[in-house]
C-alpha cells in the first residue's frame, strides 16, 4: 500500500522532503501540495515531475479525500493551525519544528491529540534518527562514560536570512538541541539562562549573536550551547558530553582527509541540508512504515514538541531578563507513555 500525501509548504525544506518521499523512500507518494505562494508549489510540481493537486490552502489540502497523511514544512507560526486541523480531520501529520510557536499553542496541540483519542503528530526532530546521536545516546545507556556530569554544544549557522530575529537563535536553532538533550541524557530541564558576548559584526542591524544558552537539569547536569548563527566559515554541530568516568563527543562529519602542500585538509560543511540528510530519510521512512504497520506514528510525539515549547518560552523570557528562568513541565499524559 502507497500512503497518499499532502505537503504544506513548499520552501526550502519542504521541497527536500518532497523529493526524498519520490524518489528515496518507500511506500509513499505526494498528490497534493499547497503554499502561500502558489506560484513556488506549482513550481515545485514541476520540478519533481510530480503527479499531484495545487491546492489554495492548507485546510482545503488537509480535506481532500485522497490525502492521508499530511507533512508540514511551511513557517513556524504557521504549524500549529495546520495540525490542528490534521487533527481535526483525523488525519496522521509529520510536522517540521517547531511543533507550535509557544508553549500554548503546543499544550493546544497535545489537548486536541488526546481528545481524538488517537496518535496523530509526529515532530521532524531530526537529530533523534542521527547516527552520532544514537552513537552518544547508547554509549550513556551502557554507562560507558558513567553519569552525564556536563553537556558542551555548539550550533553554528554560515549565515542567516534577514528575516531571522534574536528570539529565533531559541525557536528555530535552539530548538534542535532543547529537544535531543534531554532525550540524550534522559534527564528534565529546570531552568535555563541566556547570555549574549560580545556581538559578531556580521550580524544584522538588531540580531543578537551569537548566545549561549546554559540549561540545568534536575539530576545537576549543567549544559552549555554556543548558538552562532553567522559564523561565516560553515555549519557545525558539535556535542561534547563529559562523564564522571570518560567523554563522549559527536564524530566530526565524515570527509576524506587531504595531504597536500605541507597541509592536512578537511573541509566543513556549508548547508544543513547535507549534514542531517540520512537522518531526515531514517526519520520519514520511520513516519511512512509506523503508519503503515503501527496505525499510529511512533517517532518524536506533540508531547516532546511540548517539552520543547516550553523549554523555548523560557529560553525567550531568559533572553529579556538576563536571569536564571525555570522551565515548568506538567506532568508527561499516559496518553503518551
Ligand atoms: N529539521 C530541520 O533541520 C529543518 C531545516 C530547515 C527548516 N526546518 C523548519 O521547516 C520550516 C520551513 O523552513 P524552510 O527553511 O523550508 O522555510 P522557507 O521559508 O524556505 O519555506 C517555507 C514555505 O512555507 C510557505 N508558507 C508559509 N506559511 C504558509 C501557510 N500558512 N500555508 C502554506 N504555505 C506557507 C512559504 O511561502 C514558504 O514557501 C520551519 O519551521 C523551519 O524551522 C527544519
Ligand atoms: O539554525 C538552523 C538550523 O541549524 C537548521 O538545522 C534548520 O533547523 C534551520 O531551520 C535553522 O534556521
Amino acid at each position: 500500500m502507497v500512503l497518499k500525501i499532502g505537503v504544506i509548504g513548499t520552501g526550502a525544506i519542504g521541497r527536500e522532503h518532497i523529493d526524498r518521499l519520490t524518489n528515496t523512500i518507500a511506500g509513499a507518494k505526494i498528490v497534493a501540495v499547497t503554499d502561500v505562494n502558489q506560484v513556488a508549489a506549482q513550481d515545485t510540481i514541476e520540478m519533481y515531475g510530480l503527479d499531484a493537486v495545487v491546492y489554495p490552502d492548507d485546510h482545503r489540502l488537509i480535506a481532500a479525500d485522497n490525502v492521508d497523511a499530511v507533512v508540514i514544512t511551511s513557517w513556524g507560526p504557521a504549524h500549529e493551525e495546520s495540525v490542528l486541523a490534521a487533527i481535526a480531520a483525523g488525519k496522521a501529520v509529520f510536522c517540521e519544528k517547531p511543533l507550535a510557536a509557544t508553549a500554548a499553542g503546543a499544550k493546544r496541540i497535545v489537548t486536541a491529540e488526546m481528545a481524538s483519542g488517537t496518535k496523530l503528530v509526529q515532530v521532524g526532530f531530526m537529530r533523534r534518527y542521527d547516527a552520532g546521536y544514537l552513537g552518544l545516546k547508547e554509549a550513556i545507556a551502557n554507562h560507558a562514560i558513567g553519569a552525564p556530569l556536563m553537556v558542551h554544544c555548539a550550533h553554528r549557522n554560515p549565515t542567516v536570512d534577514e528575516r531571522y530575529s534574536t528570539e529565533m537563535a531559541i525557536s528555530d536553532t535552539l530548538i534542535h538541541e532543547i529537544d535531543v538533550l534531554h532525550w540524550l541524557i534522559a534527564d528534565d530541564y529546570q531552568s535555563v539562562r541566556i547570555d549574549f558576548p560580545r556581538n559578531t559584526k556580521q550580524a544584522r542591524e538588531g540580531l543578537r549573536d551569537p548566545q549561549i544558552a546554559t540549561l540545568k537539569t534536575k539530576n545537576g547536569v549543567i549544559i552549555t550551547v554556543e548558538i552562532f548563527v553567522n559564523c561565516q566559515y560553515g555549519y557545525d554541530i558539535q556535542c561534547e558530553i563529559v562523564g564522571e568516568d570518560g567523554i563522549v563527543k559527536l564524530p566530526e562529519f565524515s570527509n576524506i582527509i587531504t595531504r597536500k602542500s605541507g597541509q592536512l585538509r578537511q573541509s566543513i560543511l556549508a548547508d544543513w541540508k547535507d549534514r542531517f540528510t540520512r537522518a531526515y530519510d531514517v526519520e520519514l521512512q520511520a513516519f511512512i512504515d509506523a503508519l503503515k504497520t503501527k496505525g499510529e506514528p511512533t517517532g518524536p510525539s506533540a508531547w516532546d514538541g511540548y517539552i520543547a515549547a516550553v523549554t523555548a518560552d523560557a529560553c525567550i523570557a531568559a533572553q529579556t531578563s538576563g536571569q536564571e528562568e525555570k522551565i515548568d513541565l506538567e506532568e508527561m499524559p499516559a496518553f503518551y507513555r
